[in-house]
């Protein structure tokens, strides 16, 4: 079973204060509100008395489809997922502990889309939810968790998981994450010291090696964070008595899903009765109803034939071409972690395992959306979306973020057992107050 401890965010985290009674097990519940479903995850932590610390010990998670977002004029619904959630986190953690178990729910992109009123009646609803159960709910307990802290903590999340919080020099990992409504990328920008220390080496290195080293020590990880569009794309979050500093964006509308009504014309349009919405990145036969935050859409094929992979690719790229930003440096050689949609898409397309993932580089998204797409006309994808899912993935890698062909993704679904998702971050923040600003 999967120990990891939390020993290891003791560079990262203030300090963790000790269940009431001083209890060995201790449990906790995080509800993830996203735009395509409901997800619970109740943690188990092991207080060791040695330390101050406590062990994750396992994760026990569920997710039930839509989102609540699908139920927005029907609250009392969305309240039903809830209670049936709440059924796993009665089965998992004893009855004797449910009154000092504490219950969160953070929503995203789904309710941030929502018009704000119907976004509230849904929070209202957990509420009562959560209220009424046995369990153990703060003033804080219910909320939409901005696109910021989703990225950052994520990245806690992924970075803890993989151990990479240990030591404040220490390398760590970027995380892409692509919801159904929106995506998020997070890394630190280089640091200096490191450069600095090859440089120290200088007998080592070639002299032109020490000058380029010089030079993005001086230059880089400021061009990152300053040459970033605004105050929203630079997050900071405190330990080990200091200040890190992340670059760190949330795009709301570049999800997946919300990728595939602004390719079909169809965000924020009217007429859905009547409307049917064409592209070139579905079979040219193709024609049904598809449903997305609550709300119908008529789409089809391009009835004249016009399908493939080009076509496709300009379509998608009207999603994203000036939206998204290219930050100066990619971690050049650094990993980066991608989750959620990432990984779905990459098992549906018979790229990596749907258990244990793997790596990827982005030209493997293009060559694979290349054949599904100009092939759709003969052999029908398992999805009729699989070709514009591809490209528009492919498209946000390349001409969005800006990353090369050959850079490698690491494809995860979990880490030592546990969900790759800004969950566990956001349970460890609940409780250490990380002061994400
Ligand atoms: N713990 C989780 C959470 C989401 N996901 C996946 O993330 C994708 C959609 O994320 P989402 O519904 O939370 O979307 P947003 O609200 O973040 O835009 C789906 O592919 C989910 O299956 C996951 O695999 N594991």
């Amino acid at each position: 079973q999967l120990r990891t401890s939390l020993l290891d965010m003791s560079a990262v985290l203030p300090s963790l204060s000790r269940p009431a009674n001083h209890s060995r097990i201790s449990y906790a519940a995080m509800f993830d509100a996203g735009s395509t479903g409901t997800r619970i995850h109740v943690y188990t932590f092991i207080q060791s008395y040695s330390e101050q610390l406590p062990v994750l010990d396992n994760e026990v998670f569920h997710s039930i489809k839509p989102g609540l977002s699908a139920y927005a004029d029907y609250p009392e619904a969305a309240g039903e997922t809830v209670r049936m959630l709440l059924k796993v986190a009665k089965k998992s953690v004893p009855r004797l502990d449910w009154k000092r178990t504490p219950l969160v729910l953070r929503a995203t992109a789904g309710l941030r889309l929502l018009p704000a009123a119907k976004a509230q009646a849904l929070l209202d609803q957990v509420q009562h939810v959560f209220d009424e159960s046995p369990f153990l709910v703060s003033d804080n307990s219910v909320s939409i968790m901005n696109g910021t802290n989703e990225g950052v903590l994520a990245w806690i999340s992924l970075n803890f998981l993989t151990g990479h919080l240990k030591a404040p020099a220490m390398k760590t990992v970027g995380i892409l994450d692509l919801g159904g409504g929106s995506t998020q990328i997070t890394f630190l920008p280089k640091r200096r010291v490191s450069l600095f220390f090859f440089c120290f080496f200088r007998f080592v290195f070639p002299l032109h090696f020490c000058v380029s080293l010089i030079f993005n020590w001086a230059f880089l990880p400021q061009q990152t964070i300053e040459s970033a569009p605004g105050d929203d794309y630079v997050a900071r979050f405190d330990f080990l008595n200091s200040t890190s500093e992340l670059y760190t964006h949330s795009y709301l509308g570049n999800g997946l899903m919300a990728g595939r009504l602004a390719t079909l014309g169809a965000l924020g349009a009217e007429g859905l009765e009547w409307q049917v919405f064409k592209s070139s990145c579905l079979p040219s036969t193709f024609r049904d109803d598809w449903s997305f935050g609550g709300l119908t859409y008529q789409v089809s094929g391009d009835p004249n034939g016009q399908a493939g992979y080009k076509l496709c690719y300009q379509e998608v790229l009207k999603a994203v071409k000036g939206i998204i930003h290219q930050p100066y440096e990619l971690q050049d050689g650094g990993v980066f972690y991608a989750f959620s949609y990432y990984f779905d898409r990459a098992v549906d397309a018979g790229l990596i395992n749907n258990v244990h993932g793997g790596t990827l580089q982005v030209r493997g998204f293009k060559k694979r959306a290349k054949e599904v797409c100009n092939k759709m006309t003969k052999y029908p994808p398992v999805s009729p979306f699989l070709c514009m899912d591809l490209t528009y993935i492919t498209c946000l890698l390349k001409d969005g973020f800006g990353f090369k062909d050959s850079a490698v993704l690491q494809l995860t679904k979990k880490v030592k057992n546990v969900e790759a998702s800004w969950a566990l971050g956001a349970m460890l923040d609940h409780f250490h107050k990380l002061r994400i600003h």
